[in-house]
């Protein structure tokens, strides 16, 4: 199970979701509780190690600011929530960068076809929201076969039967693993992974 934790802002956060185990972790570059700047996400990417995934996450940026910003903190990946196009995914990978697109549940069939990008999320209708949703009809969407995050109000609790019932590649995580909006409970975050990485593939 690829495990993502998103809207790290601190770097003993960082570096309690890398002792955990976890795959990705996200700092958040867009409006947001959680927000960083790129200077603080550089900072933060010192504690990220090779085979760990940095991801710059964005929400309604153009996706060649997205790619910008996220150069200048030192990112390979960028997570584009919002309506996007083939051409997006175009300009990421053109910029040598990596994609993970974000698509909310409620979204057009077509939002969740294939159009090039490495890693599709699929999430709340708000994303960073902690709302959780009926995670079983995923299945529906037919994503065998494809790399994807399940994400939108998982927590240490629910992360193993939710992946299990929407038979999800990976999770992704933030308002789970937190004591307040933006501010990760290191305890939680490991508690996450731990659960995780526990659950059935
Ligand atoms: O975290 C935010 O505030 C945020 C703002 C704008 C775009 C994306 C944002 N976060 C994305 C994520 O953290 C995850 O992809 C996911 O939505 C986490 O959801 P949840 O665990 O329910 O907080």
């Amino acid at each position: 199970m690829f495990v993502k934790v998103c809207g790290l802002s601190t770097a003993e956060s960082v570096q309690a979701a890398v002792d955990a185990g976890a795959d990705a972790v996200g700092f958040v570059l867009t409006a947001s509780p959680r927000e960083v700047t790129p200077e603080q996400a550089r900072g933060l990417l010192a504690g990220v190690p090779d085979g760990v995934a940095a991801v710059g996450v964005f929400r309604h940026e153009p996706a060649a600011d997205a790619v910008a910003t996220a150069r200048a903190a030192g990112l390979e990946w960028v997570q584009l929530h919002g309506h996007r196009t083939a051409e997006d995914v175009t300009t990421v990978h053109d910029a040598g960068m990596r994609l993970i697109r974000a698509v909310t549940m409620g979204a057009a069939a077509e939002e969740f076809g294939d159009l090039g990008e490495e890693v599709l999320l699929i999430d709340a209708a708000v994303p960073g929201s902690g709302e959780s949703w009926d995670y079983a009809s995923v299945r529906a969407k037919g994503l065998g076969g494809r790399k994807w995050l399940l994400a939108g109000g998982l927590a240490p609790e629910n992360v193993a039967q939710a992946a299990e019932a929407a038979a999800a590649w990976g999770v992704d995580v933030s308002s789970g693993v937190e004591s307040s909006r933006g501010v990760k409970d290191l305890a939680l975050v490991r508690a996450f992974v731990n659960s995780a990485k526990a659950a059935k593939d």
